[in-house]
């Protein structure tokens, strides 16, 4: 099952276009259907949007520190034309969507318009059909020996605050607002929540956080959230913690959010960034021998292997981690896989991420809370403030923490708290997938001053908490 094989992907996000390249690189007839266009949601609704905001809001942070470093606005400061944001970041979602049409259409991938799902009659060979709705109107049936269903996830809705789009919007409406908020209310501080209470904090909108744990970023690295959290307030930023919202409702020029203890919050906008849902429906799974999760998500193997046969599943509908670059991953596996071409299975131990609010919190490998929870390895955290270039650029929080195995010095996760974290986190990456020791790290050379500095400085501390670990342990040993 090679050249030749006629492969059918339903979802043309980041998971479904990377294996349609795959698998077009590999000889297949590839036919991608997508509803609402190529790039999916990670494009159109998601990353790119809300990252391009980010872009125009750390510019904002940027200026607002440069009287620390001696510049002194002599004119009208800058402020935020959010038309022309939000304009600007449709156009940009717009041209990455049409420029990785392009990309699909020259290697060869057949892109159609419109809505598919499985069939569950298969052909006398076993082949696979897969009837397309299109969006011209017409309907075909599409007959393939590897279907791969990469169809994402849509915004979690409460049933006492759906969005109207106007003034209770989840993330994917933010981008059409043609004024800015006066007050903006988030309700959930994960990591969507956080990145858009940052954002709008930083163009100058009075926002409240709605978080219903103890923290804010609760699934992220305790150190870093705790700095998002005290920027966050010192910013002005109102964090309403350990409370839920129950109903949002709309009033004449505004919206009322209703939370658990009975208290409301009046405000001009709310986002509701409650989590997400897999889209599985209308998409024939059970009638193919398609699994679901108990979460509703699709069933997967480490091949991005469905139950059924030859239906392979990538992105966010299988529950793995919710990221384009584990979409991305499990669709060319699914590929390679499917086509017979020499295949890694998925391992999530060397995924490096990155929160985009400012400062950044990258991280990769181990965490501090598995850690914590009895893994036995050592941590040390080397915090900016002691950094000569984090000084002269006028950095006044973050760190670099790095965490190695106890028995043998070899790193196995690292975070970075930093602006522009996103870009320090490769070496630490680069150490983890190479099971690099504390050692090898310490001896690099880093460019004197700079950021990365501090993460051949972390490698060092490491060595001595390592060795005094050592110690520590033989003397608890004698007897
Ligand atoms: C606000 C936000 C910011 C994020 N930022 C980042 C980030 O900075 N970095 C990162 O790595 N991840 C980020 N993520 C996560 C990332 O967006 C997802 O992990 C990624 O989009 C998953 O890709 P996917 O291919 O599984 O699905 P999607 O990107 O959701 O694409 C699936 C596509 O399939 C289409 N589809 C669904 N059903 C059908 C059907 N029946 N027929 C045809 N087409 C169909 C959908 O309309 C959609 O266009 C963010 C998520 C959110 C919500
Ligand atoms: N920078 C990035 O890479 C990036 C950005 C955004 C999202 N993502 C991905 O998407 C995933 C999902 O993130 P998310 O933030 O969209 O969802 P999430 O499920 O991680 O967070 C939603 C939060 O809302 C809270 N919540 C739910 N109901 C609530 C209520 N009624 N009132 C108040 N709070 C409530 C939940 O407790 C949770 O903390 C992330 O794990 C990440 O992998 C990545």
């Amino acid at each position: 099952m090679r050249e030749g094989s006629r492969v059918v992907i339903i979802g043309g996000g980041p998971g479904g276009y990377e294996a349609a390249l795959t698998a077009v690189q590999l000889g297949a007839r590839v036919t991608l259907v997508e509803d609402k266009g190529v790039g999916g949601s990670a494009v159109l609704t998601d990353v790119v949007p809300s990252k391009t905001l980010i872009a125009s809001a750390e510019w904002l942070h940027s200026v607002e520190s440069a009287d620390q470093l001696g510049i002194v606005a002599t004119g009208e400061p800058f402020r935020a034309s959010f038309s022309a944001i939000n304009a600007r970041i449709r156009d940009l979602a717009a041209h990455q969507s049409a420029d990785i049409k392009n990309r699909l259409i020259t290697e060869g991938v057949d892109v159609l318009a419109g809505r598919a799902a499985i069939s569950s009659a298969l052909g006398a060979d076993g082949t696979r059909f897969v009837r397309a709705e299109l969006a011209d109107g017409t309907v075909r049936d599409l007959e393939a020996e590897i279907v791969l269903i990469a169809t994402g996830a849509t915004p979690r809705e409460l049933p006492d605050a759906k969005p109207d789009g106007e003034r209770i919007l989840n993330w994917t409406q933010m981008y059409g607002l043609g004024e800015l908020p006066r007050h903006l209310v988030v309700v959930g501080s994960g990591v969507t929540g956080a990145e858009f209470a940052g954002a709008y904090n930083a163009l100058g909108v009075p926002v409240s956080l709605v978080s219903s744990r103890d923290r804010v970023l609760p699934n992220e690295d305790a150190d870093g959230a705790a700095v998002i959290e005290s920027v966050f307030a010192r910013r002005g930023m109102t964090i309403v913690s350990r409370r839920r919202a129950m109903a949002a409702r709309r009033v004449e020029d505004g919206v009322i959010v209703t939370l658990d203890d009975g208290s409301e919050i009046e405000a001009s906008h709310c986002l509701m960034a409650v989590g997400s849902t897999p889209n599985t429906s209308h998409l024939g799974l059970q009638e193919a021998g398609v699994s679901l999760k108990e979460s509703g998500h699709i069933m997967v193997d480490k091949v991005s292997r469905t139950t059924a046969f030859r239906v392979y599943a990538a992105g966010d509908v299988t529950g793995s981690l919710p990221l384009a670059s584990v979409a991305a991953m499990q669709g060319r596996i699914a590929m390679n896989h499917a086509l017979g071409d020499y295949v890694e299975p998925l391992d999530l131990a060397g995924v490096a991420s990155n929160i985009f609010t400012a400062p950044e919190i990258a991280s990769v490998g181990v965490s501090q809370q598995e850690v914590d929870e009895g893994l036995d390895a050592v941590v040390t955290v080397v915090p900016l403030t002691r950094n000569p270039r984090a000084k002269m650029q006028g950095m006044t929080e973050g760190f670099v923490k790095l965490i190695a195995d106890s028995a043998n010095r070899v790193i196995i996760g690292g975070v970075v708290v930093a602006p522009g974290a996103s870009e320090f986190i490769l070496p630490i990456a680069l150490a983890v997938s190479s099971r690099m020791t504390a050692d090898e790290m310490a001896s690099v050379f880093t460019v004197y001053p700079s950021l990365s500095g501090s993460i051949t400085e972390a490698a060092r501390q490491l060595r001595t908490s390592v060795h005094s670990e050592h110690i520590r342990r033989a003397l608890e040993r004698r007897p």
